[in-house]
């Protein structure tokens, strides 16, 4: 797909590290081209928009109140279309403003990406199912990062929002084999849930889609992989709940035994493949 590889991302790069093609699943998704070593910085995408909700929602107010959602229009630029009548309506045409300045080329990037909102308006759709955080309230619209699929067993960091260069990044997780996914995991608690389907369903409530990954398709598991799968996130849920994370918990950080608990949750976090999760942990060994 033309404009849509890692070379646009890593200009330094000698190979582009991925390249943007079908998934199994059948939708698109992001893949390694060449060996990528952990750590290795592997997107950094700068947003197309950003979407700042609070004050989008305040000027939609102002609108409706009939204060006026923008500058006073001068002679002969009032506007002709019906103002918006809903939230939705307000930001669709917010962002159709913000793809107005944009190249035909971005545009039509934007309206190539993924809607699973179709009872929203279009361009709020495509936003809605694709937007990832930059601060606070605040949405990006970015156009490489929107290809990249969630994985319970990522192989890549969350978006880490960048402000110095003003662009989101993700990093590797570990080594990664070339034709591997790169996924980061959309939820970000991934054995906060009494199994799989808990898990699933969570996925299903707050992102709208049946996850398929290789953590939660029984396609792409086998029923011991799974069960063994399950034993290990109830068992790292339970440790989790026995040292505490809150602040009492911490108070009691130092209890005996505590650092064993933490190594046997490393063990079972790297088993899972939630690397981020093990580093975490290993880091709170190294300060206890
Ligand atoms: C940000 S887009 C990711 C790229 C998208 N697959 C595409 O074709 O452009 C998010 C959408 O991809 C799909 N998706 C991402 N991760 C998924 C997963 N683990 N299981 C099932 N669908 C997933 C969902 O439809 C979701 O709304």
């Amino acid at each position: 797909m033309a404009g849509q590889d890692g070379s646009q991302t890593l200009a330094a790069a000698a190979e582009p590290l991925f390249e943007i093609r079908e998934t199994p699943a059948g939708f698109l998704g992001a893949f390694a081209r060449v060996p990528i070593a952990r750590g290795t910085l592997v997107l950094d995408d700068p947003p197309l928009f950003t979407l700042d909700a609070p004050l989008q929602a305040y000027l939609f107010q102002r609108a409706q109140s009939g204060s006026g959602g923008g500058p006073t229009p001068v002679e002969g630029e009032e506007e002709e279309e019906e103002p918006p009548k809903t939230l939705e309506e307000f930001l669709d045409k917010a962002i159709r403003t913000m793809l107005s300045w944009k190249t035909d080329e971005q545009r039509k990037e934007f309206w190539d990406l993924a809607n699973t909102r179709p009872e929203l308006p279009p361009a709020y759709g495509i936003f809605a199912t694709n937007a990832v955080q930059t601060t606070g309230e605040t949405g990006g619209m970015f156009l490489l990062l929107s290809r990249f699929n969630s994985s319970c067993r990522p192989t890549l960091s969350r978006p880490a929002w960048n402000p110095s260069t003003n662009s989101t990044r993700l990093y590797a997780l570990r080594d990664i084999s070339p034709g591997e996914e790169l996924t980061w995991t959309y939820l970000n608690v991934t054995f906060e849930f009494e199994g799989v389907e808990a898990r699933k369903a969570e996925m299903l409530r707050v992102f709208e889609f049946e996850c398929c990954c290789e953590a939660c398709d029984d396609e792409r598991l086998s029923a011991e992989e799974r069960a063994a799968s399950e034993k290990r996130l109830l068992r790292l849920r339970r440790l989790k709940e026995r040292i505490g994370w809150t602040e009492e918990g911490r108070a009691a950080e130092q209890t005996s035994g505590r650092t064993e608990v933490l190594r046997e949750m490393v063990e079972l976090s790297r088993q899972e493949g939630l690397w981020e999760t093990a580093d975490r942990l290993e880091k709170a060994i190294e300060q206890a």
